[in-house]
């Protein structure tokens, strides 16, 4: 056996409904390239393009081959490689609404298991709108599609409900049709390296696992921040904004994974349990003035960046010009258990934000006032800082004595860049994603119990402000959103640490990343 062929995920037949799609070709025909390239697909797997635009196959691959130059971190190199990739893929006109075409479908699947060599398993993507989700599935079972001798598996994408109610319509829908552990709900900040690399952060050094609780940490704050704003995607965004674009899902998912008790074995079902348990433990907003107290809402208006004028949102195409969709959020929110009574978890993400980046900072309380040096000096509190995106890796800040006869004491950043040393390479969070999905994994796709209990938690929040006309703030595109949540740490004695180390002039860097 090849070393190749030790890691490669089963043969399957991977059905990509949204083919002709934006994330089809941003995100995963370059995924499924760069897995061919590392042979984790062998040469047992087909790839069927579904969606309603016409195509022959050759127009289908040119669009594959134009994503993958564009977007992959694998370029297609040699033709050889390309041409046996492309081989294996077929493109089928079909509208999600005909059940004939699914009969057709089956039909053209028996071909490819049969010219390929696939062994019965089915990997269903829907990369489409939420609301076709449900008629996909009843169509994939009544076109015979879920029949074969082998696994079936759904990934589907996100958002996977628009609140708890229509996430819990949905879930029945598919489970009529597929069993839970059939059913993989993508999102994709769990696909991140950095996201996963928080459990061995955690919980493989003994720096951090003894202090990390309520008696060592002061508090926890997450970034997520954009530079785009709305885009095309108005339509959408408008619906939803950010707190079911990403406060939902990819910031409550973070905050987990930080927040955790270690799993009793490494299996995916224990470490859902044990985040279910984070999700269970968010105090929940009793009354729209906690709503109002501890949550911020913001839109940004027109602004620059870089000298670049830009649009407010309510400017932007496809977007209501009176919309109240916010941009912007950021919350002060407890979990309530042993580990982390008290501690503050400020969580923010907004659009039109000077700088993308997604951090995790654990801002660690300050030893006791001491004769030596925490009386005769402004010490700063230690920071433990996980960078998750675009630049990867993690830094500490601690204090140190400056060199020289004074006796002063300066802070000191000691950091592990992870994208210096591998280079802007890493696997992109979908090829992780797609990989595990075809290998059964499903530790970092979310289960329903914690979708369920995030929309629960998010529905307070929903419900407190659909009567609330006067909580948005307006926030100039290109700054760091309204000045209210600076305000929300300010109350309890923090701030905001600038993201990327940004006003660190004081601060002595002693990199992990250069030598190696
Ligand atoms: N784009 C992104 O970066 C991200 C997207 N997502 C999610 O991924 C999903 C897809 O998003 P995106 O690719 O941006 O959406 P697009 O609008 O770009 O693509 C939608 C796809 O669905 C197909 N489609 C629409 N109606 C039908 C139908 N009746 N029958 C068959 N096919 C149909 C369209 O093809 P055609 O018109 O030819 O039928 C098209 O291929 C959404 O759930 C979105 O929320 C999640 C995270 C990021
Ligand atoms: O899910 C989404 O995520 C993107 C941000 O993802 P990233 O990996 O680029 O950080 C966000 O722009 C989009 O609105 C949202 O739907």
């Amino acid at each position: 056996m090849s070393k190749h062929e030790s890691i490669a995920a089963a043969g399957a037949v991977y059905y990509l409904f949204g083919a002709t799609g934006d994330l089809a070709r941003r995100k995963l025909f370059p995924a499924l390239f760069s897995l061919y390239k590392e042979g984790k697909l062998a040469e047992d797997f087909a790839v069927v393009g579904l969606a309603r635009r016409p195509r022959t196959n050759d127009e289908f691959r040119a669009d594959v081959y134009e994503s993958i130059n564009e977007f992959c971190r694998y370029k297609q190199g040699d033709d050889e490689t390309w041409k046996k990739f492309a081989d294996h893929f077929v493109y089928m006109s079909l509208d999600i609404n005909n059940l004939d075409g699914f009969r057709e479908l089956n039909n053209l699947t028996e071909e490819l298991d049969a010219r390929f060599d696939i062994p019965g398993n089915r990997l269903f993507y829907l990369a489409l709108s939420p609301e076709l989700f449900g008629p996909v599935s009843l169509n994939l079972r009544d076109g015979g599609l879920l029949e074969s001798k082998g696994w079936n598996r759904l990934v589907i994408e996100k958002p996977f409900g628009y609140d708890l109610q229509s996430a819990r319509e949905l879930n029945e829908q598919l489970s009529h049709v597929f069993k839970e552990e059939e059913i993989f709900r993508i999102d994709h900040y769990l696909g991140k390296e950095m996201v996963q690399n928080i459990e061995v952060i955690r919980f493989a050094n003994a720096f951090f696992e003894p202090l990390w609780n309520n008696k060592h940490i002061a508090n926890v704050q997450i970034t997520l921040s954009e530079t785009v704003g709305v885009e095309e995607r108005g339509g959408y965004y408008d619906k939803s904004g950010a707190l079911r674009d990403m406060v939902q899902n990819h910031l409550l998912q973070m905050l987990a994974m930080i927040a955790m008790e270690p799993p009793s074995r490494l299996h995916p079902e224990d470490i859902r349990d044990e985040k279910v348990k984070v999700f269970r433990s968010l105090r929940p907003f009793a009354n729209s003035e906690e709503v109002r107290r501890d949550v911020i809402r913001g839109q940004y208006s027109e602004g620059s960046s870089r000298d670049k004028r830009l649009n407010g949102y309510r400017q932007e195409d496809s977007v209501n010009p009176e919309s109240k969709t916010e941009t912007y959020f950021a919350a002060r929110v407890f979990a309530d258990n042993f580990r982390w009574a008290g501690v503050p978890f400020y969580i923010r993400t907004g659009k039109r934000l000077p700088v993308k980046t997604t951090e995790i900072v654990i801002e660690f309380k300050n030893v006791p006032d001491n004769i030596l040096f925490a009386r005769r000096h402004d010490l700063s509190p230690n920071l433990l800082v996980i960078r998750v995106n675009p630049m990867e890796g993690i830094y500490i800040k601690i204090n140190a004595k400056k060199p020289g006869v004074d006796n002063t004491v300066q802070p000191v950043s000691m950091e592990f860049c992870q994208s210096c040393q591998v280079g802007l390479n890493t696997p992109e969070a979908y090829e992780r994603l797609i990989y595990d999905a075809a290998r059964g994994e499903s530790t970092y796709f979310t289960r329903w119990d914690e979708v369920a209990q995030a929309w629960s938690f998010v529905d307070r929040i929903a419900e407190a402000w659909r009567e609330d006309n006067e909580s948005l703030q307006f926030y100039p595109a290109g700054s760091w959103g309204p000045e209210q949540a600076d305000k929300l740490l300010a109350e309890d004695g923090f701030h905001w640490w600038p993201v990327n180390g940004q006003d660190e002039d004081n601060v002595i860097w002693i990199s992990g990343s250069s030598s190696n």
